[in-house]
This record gives structure tokens, sequence and C-alpha cells, in this order.
């Protein structure tokens, strides 16, 4: 049977790199994962085992370290412009590259009343706290000619205690849940936004400010949202990002529905007003969806568990 190669991508993955800026005694952390893919004239090598137009993955890990230095990472987003746009220009059989980043967030450690920590008259500005576990991603595609960022975040955890109704929905034979006029609405929010910045000509958006705002938008509508089912819940967050933030021109989320089940106290003899819940991990609700500013065309794709 003949065989032709198809799609195909090489580089170093997860190169988990964490870059200190020492202003004084002021420091500064950015902490990532940047993994590289590199496509381009990779025929021969999968056919013969010529590896004339192979840069090592070994030369891309390097390559992202040495960048941290000569480049700083400023945002992820520019950190993979830095990456894409080096391995496009600077090696001819390379026609794509393609930067994931994964950037997890660090504190400082402030004392009880938000100021910084002091050791005797010593003002401590070296000192960091995981902030959460939720993750800031980027996504960078260079062919040369035109860039796609795609930015997002993951694993933020929310929770409404109130506001929150599911009722009105089909009933068929195997329909036991109960309606809810008011429950818990709880997510772990997952969101990916592409950039309408394509190309050098345009205007860099301020990706560090773009990020936060996307952010906070998103968070502020899910607080705001009465909400009647987390489909509603995601659109709002959606559309509040895509009316504020006009570099933005498409987002996808994939919401958990984690559910927190009443627990029947009665037999206790205690009336559970609304208030002891089991919050259970799984099976959960899973509402997924790309809110689009109208007449753009969605790119993002439909699974982005990898993105
Ligand atoms: O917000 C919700 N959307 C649903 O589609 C759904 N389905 C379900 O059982 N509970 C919920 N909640």
């Amino acid at each position: 049977m003949p065989t032709i190669l198809g799609q195909n991508q090489y580089g170093k993955a997860e190169n988990r790199v964490v870059k200190i800026v020492r202003d004084g005694d002021t420091h500064h952390i950015k902490d990532l994962n940047v993994s590289v893919a590199l496509s381009g004239d990779m025929d021969d090598v999968h056919y013969s085992g010529s590896n004339a137009n192979v840069l090592p993955t070994d030369t891309t890990k390097n390559t992202v370290f040495a960048f941290a230095k000569e480049h700083g990472i400023e945002s992820a987003e520019q950190f993979g412009i830095h990456l894409a746009r080096h391995f496009v220009t600077s090696q001819e059989p390379i026609k794509t590259a393609r930067i994931r980043i994964e950037e997890y967030a660090w504190e400082r450690i402030a004392t009880s009343d938000g100021n910084s920590r002091f050791i005797g008259a010593e003002e401590v500005q070296h000192s960091f706290v995981r902030k959460g576990q939720e993750l800031r991603t980027a996504q960078i595609t260079y062919d040369g000619r035109k860039w796609e960022i795609v930015s997002g975040l993951k694993d933020l955890t929310v929770l409404n205690s109130t506001n929150s109704e599911f009722w009105g929905y089909v009933k068929d034979r195997y329909t036991t849940l109960k309606e809810a006029y008011d429950r818990i609405l709880a997510t772990d929010v997952s969101a990916r936004w592409r950039y309408n910045w394509t190309d050098d000509e345009q205007p860099m958006p301020n990706w560090e400010k773009s990020y936060r705002q996307a952010r906070k938008h998103m968070l502020e509508a899910f607080a705001e949202t009465y909400s009647l089912s987390l489909q509603q819940t995601l659109y709002q967050m959606g559309s509040r990002i895509i009316d504020s933030r006009s570099e933005i021109d498409e987002i996808r989320f994939s919401l958990p529905n984690n559910h927190h089940f009443l627990v029947d106290l009665e037999p206790f003899g205690l009336k559970n007003d609304n208030e002891v819940y089991f919050a259970a991990d799984r099976p959960y609700g899973l509402i997924e969806a790309t809110v689009l500013r109208d007449g753009v065309e969605p790119k993002i794709p439909v699974d982005m568990t990898n993105l």
C-alpha cells in the first residue's frame, strides 16, 4: 500500500522557564511553560531520515532560554511572537511556528495590612506565593506573513451562592431533576480568545492590559448576571468581552457545571434551608460555546483542551 506523509510538526514541548528581573531589591518573576511546534519542508527527514532541514528540538529549547535573557519576557504573547518570528525568519525550511505558552501567576507575599513585608528594617520584595490554580495561556502562530494570537485562561474557579435558577427545561420519562429557584452556580472557567491583530502593520495590542481586562470583564459578568442557566451566563461573559475589547473578535468557553446538591438532613431531624450542599466532582454538566463579533469567521477549535 503506498503511503504519503500528512500534517507534521516538531519541537520541544513544555520548556519550563522562569525569569527573574532584579530591579534593585524589588524582583519581578515570570514563570512560563513554553511549547514549540515547527513545520515546513520536513518530507526528507520522514521519508529518508535526512536531517538536513532539521533544527534540533534541543536547539528550540535552548532558544527559549536564551530569548528569556536576550529579549526578556514582557508578556507571554510578546515572548511567543519573538520566538515564532525567529524560527520562521532564520531557518529557510521552517514555514510555520506555533508557540504555546502557559503562565503561572505569582503574587508578592504581603503583610496582613496589605503592605510589603519587612524583615527588621529591610523591605522584602523577593517573596512570592502562587496565585490560585489559574493558568494563563497563549498560542502564537506565524507563517512568515500572518499572525494568529489566541490567549486565554484555565482553571479559574468561580462560584455564585445565589442569583442562579434552572427551571422550565424539557422533561421526559427519564427526567428526575427538580426545578431550582435558588441554586449555587460554580464553574472552572476555561476560555480562549482570538485577537484581530494579524500583521506587523497593525498597532500591537497591549497584551498584559488586554489579558487583565478580559479576565476582569468575564468575572464581572459572571458576578453580575442573574442566571437562568450556565449557558446564559456564558453568553453574558463572552459578549461583555467582545463589547468592551475591540482587539478581541472571538472567545470560546468550556464551563463545567460544578454541581452542588442540597443534602437531605431530614433523617437527622434537621431542616436544610439552602445551607448544606454536597459538592459533587463528577459527573458534571459541560457547557461550551463560542461568542463572536458579528460578521467574523470562527477560528478557535471546538476542542480547545490543548490550546
Ligand atoms: O445551567 C444549567 N444548564 C443545563 O443545561 C443544565 N442541565 C442540568 O441538568 N442542569 C443544568 N444547569
